[in-house]
């Protein structure tokens, strides 16, 4: 059967990028070819995903300048069979792409919030007076490009596929700039050294998350990231998203998830992977 693997579309996007680099492992370690299955938005990639209409999800999920996809970490925890195979980096560097011959003729700026958001301080210093517009994916955003007074924020790669020209690069506010993916599926995979998990408190009272987080502590295991979102019930409720540095499998681990359940309201496990570091010969 051929592995199916849905991302963020259309072609030339970063999570295509990610997903070809994951494609390329599959290809390498299986003999098989995946099929790449673009969606319009992060939430229906995982949807997709959930409902087994793919085999496969690649989803952008954290950034090193902006932290977290949000919509990816809200989708992940509402649906709820989806586990985390493998995490990848990917290296992200931004151009600015534009029929103009210069900067002065811009006058909107189309891509998807965290492109905008990585750029913020080039735009705000060479494009102060645009109107920057969000799109569901940096090349949704190529749609947009009717004139030489608008631009979009997307990768040389998108630049290249499109035939579209590049009036400046790299526009990201620091040169390191990295995103995090994972893949997901329905099934649960057995390995890795990290391990992702979310859950929301009993109630908000004083030292609600002390006890969580002493659970870990106590057995030495270290939290790579903490990250609170809003439960959405009503204000000043909160899921916290944590990953730590160890696998489900070990003794302390299973202890402490035990634990944890008496702790939390909910919790929710995504599971245990390995993270792959993509350098590629030239930035996606
Ligand atoms: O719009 C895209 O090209 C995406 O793949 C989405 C996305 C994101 O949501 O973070 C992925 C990587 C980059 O950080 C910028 C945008």
């Amino acid at each position: 059967m051929t592995v199916s693997i849905a991302h963020l579309g259309p072609p030339g996007t970063y999570a295509e990028a990610a997903t070809l680099v994951y494609a390329d492992y599959l290809t390498q370690t299986t003999g098989h070819k995946p099929l790449l299955c673009p969606y319009p938005s992060i939430t229906q990639t995982l949807q997709a995903v959930a409902n087994g209409d793919v085999t496969l999800g690649v989803v952008p999920v954290e950034n090193s300048i902006e932290g977290s996809v949000t919509i990816t970490l809200d989708a992940i925890w509402k649906l709820d069979l989806i586990r985390i195979q493998q995490g990848l980096v990917l290296p992200i560097s931004h151009a600015l792409l534009s029929n103009a011959q210069e900067l002065a003729e811009i006058k909107t700026v189309y891509s998807h919030p965290q492109a905008l958001a990585q750029c913020q301080g080039w735009l705000e210093k060479f494009l102060p007076n645009v109107q920057a517009i969000p799109t569901n994916s940096t090349t949704e955003a190529l749609q947009y490009l009717q004139d030489t007074t608008t631009a979009a924020i997307a990768s040389g790669r998108a630049a290249e596929l499109y035939q579209l020209p590049i009036l400046a690069h790299p526009i990201n506010d620091y040169p390191d700039n990295c995103t995090r993916f994972w893949v997901v599926s329905l099934q649960p995979w057995p390995g890795g050294n990290y391990t992702s998990l979310a859950f929301s408190v009993p109630a908000n009272v004083p030292g609600a998350l002390v006890k969580p987080l002493q659970i870990f502590a106590q057995r030495n295991i270290n939290l790579s990231r903490i990250e609170s979102r809003p439960t959405k019930r009503s204000l000043g409720d909160y899921l916290f998203f944590i990953d730590i540095e160890a696998n489900t499998d070990h003794q302390s681990v299973r202890e402490a998830l035990q634990e944890l359940k008496t702790h939390t309201e909910t919790l929710k496990i995504f599971g245990s992977y390995s993270i792959l570091n993509h350098q590629p010969q030239s930035p996606c």
